[in-house]
């Protein structure tokens, strides 16, 4: 299956099919460049699937230099972006040369973003190996690292030149990280496609059991919703791209709470920013309450947190909403928050007050 993102000049393909790592030396060879090719990864994805990468590589002509970096949120730092670009430079990596990302989102936000910068711009290859970056992160040219304010506060917009979902990879990948990336796909229902939501209601535990069928429609459909979103708005300007960030705005500040670690991944930071999202616009009086009731037993069902007493933070509503201000789709001292209508129905809105935010999460942070 291939389906191309549409941005004129800069449009890419994006491959998927089963078995696709093992033909990366095939499909990459139409991007020429030298013979040496940075692979960019962490050490678990390096034990896991380097070796038929570098295979698919080398078997190609190419030869391959892996830069391998600790896992976890924590890489996405200026630390681990200035060693990596001091690695890069230091193989001599050219501008016509491709830097592959090899990894989940951490690899693919922290690689694009050097890609971006090095040499003020290098082409990239995404082949995302974690659910959630195989249906959000490798597509779409979002590129960061986190700073001490707040998630992904220094970045770039950067295109890749392919992005290449071998599926089979997924075996591999922890059901903790499974249901993080299926926060991901849900997401794409909740946001304009009831259907789809109806789908992933009927078909959750097929997805959660990694049945190939299951799997497979649910990456197409979440890949294609999002290419179409990024073909349309790629920086996000009109406010359609804002869309994808359904529940971010309230997940970001609760990864921020969490000091961007293990204790709570991006997905899950998502989900839980969904339910509360779907619960302020249905105390808002925008949603039907069943709609927001619906949505939060959906993700209970998923596996995943639906309230922040799930994620076991100690935090007030004042900090959340601080950081909540750090949000780049902050507008004129106003919080830009997408809430929704019903399921399917989100839209953005400048409306609703900081103060009201604070009270809505200070009521939720006092349920036991
Ligand atoms: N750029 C975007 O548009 C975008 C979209 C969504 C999320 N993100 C970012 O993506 C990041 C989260 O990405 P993630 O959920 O992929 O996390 P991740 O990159 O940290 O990967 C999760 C864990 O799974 C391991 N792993 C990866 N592939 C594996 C495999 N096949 N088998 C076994 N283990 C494997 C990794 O080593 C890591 O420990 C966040 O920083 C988030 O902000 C970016
Ligand atoms: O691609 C987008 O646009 C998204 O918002 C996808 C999100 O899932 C992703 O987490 C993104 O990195 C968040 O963007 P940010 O601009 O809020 O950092
Ligand atoms: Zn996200």
């Amino acid at each position: 299956m291939k389906l191309t993102v549409e941005l004129g000049p800069r449009s890419y393909p994006i491959l998927i099919a089963p078995g696709a790592m093992r033909e990366a030396g095939a499909l990459t060879a139409e991007m020429r460049g030298r013979a040496m090719v940075a692979v960019v990864t962490d050490e678990t994805v390096a034990g896991l699937h380097l070796d038929t990468l570098r295979a698919a590589l080398e078997g190609a002509g190419r030869q391959v230099e892996a830069i391998i970096l600790p896992p976890g949120e924590a890489t996405k730092s200026w630390a681990h972006l200035a060693l990596l670009t001091d690695r890069l430079l230091a193989l001599g990596v050219e501008r016509g040369d491709f830097i592959v990302a090899l990894g989940g989102g951490v690899i693919g936000d922290l690689a694009g973003f050097a890609a971006a910068i090095l040499r003020r711009g290098c082409r990239f290859v995404q082949v995302p190996t974690t659910l959630l970056s195989q249906v959000d992160s490798s597509v779409g040219g979002k590129t960061a690292i986190d700073s001490a304010a707040g998630k992904n506060l220094i970045g770039a917009f950067h295109q890749p030149s392919l992005v290449l979902i071998d599926p089979n990879v997924l075996a591999t990948l922890p059901m903790r990280e499974l249901r993080a990336g299926y926060a991901e796909i849900v997401k794409i229902g909740l946001i304009g496609d009831a259907g789809f939501f109806d789908w992933c209601d009927a078909n959750l535990d097929a997805v959660l059991a990694r049945d190939p069928a299951a799997l497979a429609k649910a990456i197409e459909t979440a890949v294609r919703a999002k290419a179409e979103v990024v073909a349309a708005d790629e920086h996000e300007t009109t406010g359609l791209r804002a869309l994808l960030n359904l529940g971010h705005t309230f997940g970001h500040a609760l990864e921020g709470e969490a000091g961007f670690s293990d204790l709570l991944l991006h997905g899950e930071a998502v989900a839980c920013g969904m339910v509360l999202a779907f619960r302020l616009s249905a105390e808002l009086g925008l949603c039907p309450a069943a709609d927001a009731e619906r949505v939060a037993a959906h993700i209970v069902r998923a596996g995943l947190p639906a309230h922040p007493r799930d994620i076991g933070l100690t935090t007030d509503a004042a900090t959340l909403v601080r950081h909540m201000t750090q949000d780049k789709k902050m507008q004129g001292g106003r919080l830009g928050l997408i809430l929704a209508r019903g399921i399917g129905q989100a839209f953005t809105t400048k409306e609703v007050e900081l103060a009201t935010v604070e009270a809505f999460l200070a009521k939720v942070l006092a349920e036991a």
